[in-house]
């Protein structure tokens, strides 16, 4: 059963809580139960009162019991509440862990904002569902049990007219739930919903202006946040519903206990203290129904969103990192053989027969149409997915034999349009090599000409760049993510070149790294551009999922029609 699993997910993460929220559960409880001994203290005082008795002792325990027990329960609050920021605090840990190894073809398919309000907004209300939830439900319980036997000891008439309205609030109140659960769960999604329609606008926020498309974006945003409101107004309609059933019924149950207790005392039957403390009691009732309601409220939310972060905690995640070690220098060969690739079972076939070989050293080309399958190529190697059939080798090893940490540690990986991240220039170069020291940084920035824009910069290499800081141009941003993957020591670079054109002086500077970069390591470059592909040692041309030549520019330029066509067109040579 699904609620089960959301039950045990949910108890691993109390489960480092366990000793707090005992102690909490149990402080609350006692302060809880200190309220039902008032009722009957106050029984104590009237009749005092009636025997014209002392009414000091019997006035200072009352006392003594009202401040205790507010007290305890207090603490017991605060325990509760501390343990409850704890269970959030486990629960965004692991979540967060598990969302970093989760497989790429994984995230291909989640939508990020949705998958931010999960960890932000859903782990929220866990804190709820053992301080408000469990305990507040357990203790008015407790409470309820208590007053019951109460009654009990007082009279029972009046006891039965009592609990057939607990039956009957109960029933009441165990309809309503599923309905409370199913608008909770609703309104999580559609929280998630904004958050990735939002998500959605500010990823491409220079087109949505440029589109003019403001007005109608707010508008999708403005709709998702509409159904959070409505499924959040229905889930308030129907506790209020719960809650004022209960309500009701306690004061129907006065007014019945009223009545027949009033006769009884007429009677004879029963004293006027015990009917004063029965309706006590009856009141205390109604605290307890009400906690009870709002209890199990919020447990039905806190289930609500345990199962959407069980949907993230479910999903395969890569194997464990392995401890990358020393992976040495020497550059790597590379080979596919037979390799077959598509994205899904319901995608298209992108490999259909890739087969080809990079010798250790040097500079592989690959070429080919847009779609054709390079950057898949890439994606293969680094393990972001896995080949239906045919073998993958990097030094002659089957990929899927490496450990994925050392595998990723030789590889050098430089995406199309590579991103800059948010921080200083520093921590964008050293991000895939954090212990490297300043001596290589200095190498690879000569290596990869970017001196000049560290020299350039107000704060050197300690200046803020990307989202809030400094802009970097096209050609920079390609070299900085060059010198990352570099920094990394890398056996073979995988370097997936951006198609936007670069003006001259970056193309220039761009084929200087390459060509350097080459002389020290393996580098296989996915080129756009005819300066990176006539110096390159080897070409492989692909079409449609298959490898169709290999060879050197001129070789390539004599025997194979499309490479001809392609230096003709895409690359801009003379026909
Ligand atoms: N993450 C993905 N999920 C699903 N399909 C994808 C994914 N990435 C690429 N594809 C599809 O796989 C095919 C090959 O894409 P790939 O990026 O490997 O081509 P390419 O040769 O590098 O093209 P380009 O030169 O335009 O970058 C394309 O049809 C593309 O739509």
């Amino acid at each position: 059963m699904p609620e089960t699993a959301s039950w045990r997910l949910l108890f691993a993460y109390v489960r480092p809580h366990r000793r707090a929220l005992l102690l909490g559960g149990v402080l609350s409880l006692v302060g809880s139960l200190a309220g039902l001994a008032m009722p009957l203290l106050a029984k104590v005082v009237i009749d005092a009162f009636g025997e014209q008795r002392s009414l000091v002792g019997p006035v200072l325990g009352l006392t003594a019991a009202v401040l205790l027990g507010a007290a305890v329960g207090a603490l017991g609050r605060y325990v509760l509440e501390r343990m409850g920021e704890g269970v959030v605090f486990s629960a965004r840990r692991s979540l967060v862990d598990r969302m970093l190894r989760l497989r790429v073809s994984e995230v291909d398919r989640l939508k990020p904002g949705d998958l931010l309000s999960r960890v932000t907004s859903d782990t929220t209300l866990l804190r709820a569902v053992f301080t408000d939830g469990v305990v507040e439900t357990v203790s008015a319980v407790f409470m309820l049990v208590g007053a019951v036997v109460m009654m009990a000891i007082m009279d029972g008439l009046l006891l039965l007219i009592t609990l057939t309205v607990l039956i009957l609030v109960g029933s009441l109140v165990g309809l309503v739930m599923p309905r409370i659960r199913r608008a909770s769960t609703q309104a999580q999604v559609a929280v998630g919903e904004m958050g990735a329609v939002l998500d959605r606008v500010l990823q491409a926020f220079r087109t949505v202006k440029a589109s003019g498309a403001e007005d109608r974006e707010i508008a999708t945003v403005g709709a998702a946040a509409r159904e959070a409101r409505d499924r959040g107004v229905a889930v308030a309609w129907w506790t209020s519903i719960a809650g004022i059933s209960a309500w009701v019924s306690a004061q129907l149950a006065f007014v019945a206990v009223l009545g027949v207790g009033g006769a009884r005392v007429a009677s004879g039957a029963l004293e006027v203290s015990s009917l004063i403390a029965f309706l006590l009691y009856l009141f205390y009732l109604v605290a307890p129904i009400g906690q009870m309601v709002q209890g199990v409220t919020q447990m039905q939310n806190g289930l609500a969103a345990v199962k959407r972060i069980r949907e993230i905690e479910e999903l395969p995640a890569e194997e464990a990192a392995d401890a990358a070690g020393t992976v040495g220098t020497a550059p790597a060969g590379v080979s596919f053989e037979g390799v077959a690739f598509r994205y899904g079972d319901d995608r298209p076939v992108v490999h259909h027969d890739v087969s080809f070989t990079v010798p250790a050293g040097g500079m592989t080309a690959l070429v080919g149409p847009s779609g054709a399958g390079k950057s898949t190529v890439f994606a293969l190697l680094e393990r972001f997915y896995e080949q239906q059939s045919g073998t993958i080798s990097v030094d002659g090893r089957d990929i899927g034999q490496w450990p994925l940490g050392r595998l990723r540690a030789s590889l050098g990986y430089v995406e199309q349009d590579a991103p800059v991240l948010d921080g200083s220039l520093r921590e964008n170069l050293v991000f895939a090599a954090p212990e490297v020291g300043e001596a290589e940084i200095r190498r690879v920035l000569a290596l990869t000409r970017l001196e000049d824009l560290v020299a350039r910069l107000p704060e050197g290499l300690e200046t803020k760049v990307g989202h809030r800081g400094i802009m970097l141009s096209g050609g920079e941003r390609q070299r900085v993510a060059i010198a990352r993957a570099l920094l990394r020591r890398p056996r073979l670079l995988l370097l997936d070149e951006a198609t936007s054109q670069l003006d001259a002086v970056n193309e220039l500077r761009l084929r200087e790294v390459i060509a350097e970069v080459a002389r020290e390591t393996t580098v296989l470059v996915i080129a756009h551009r005819l300066s990176t592909v006539t110096t390159a040692d080897r070409i492989v041309v692909m079409e449609a999922g298959r490898v169709r030549a290999v060879g050197t520019h001129s070789e390539l330029l004599d025997g194979d029609d499309l490479y001809r066509e392609l230096a003709a067109t895409q690359f801009l040579l003379p026909t």
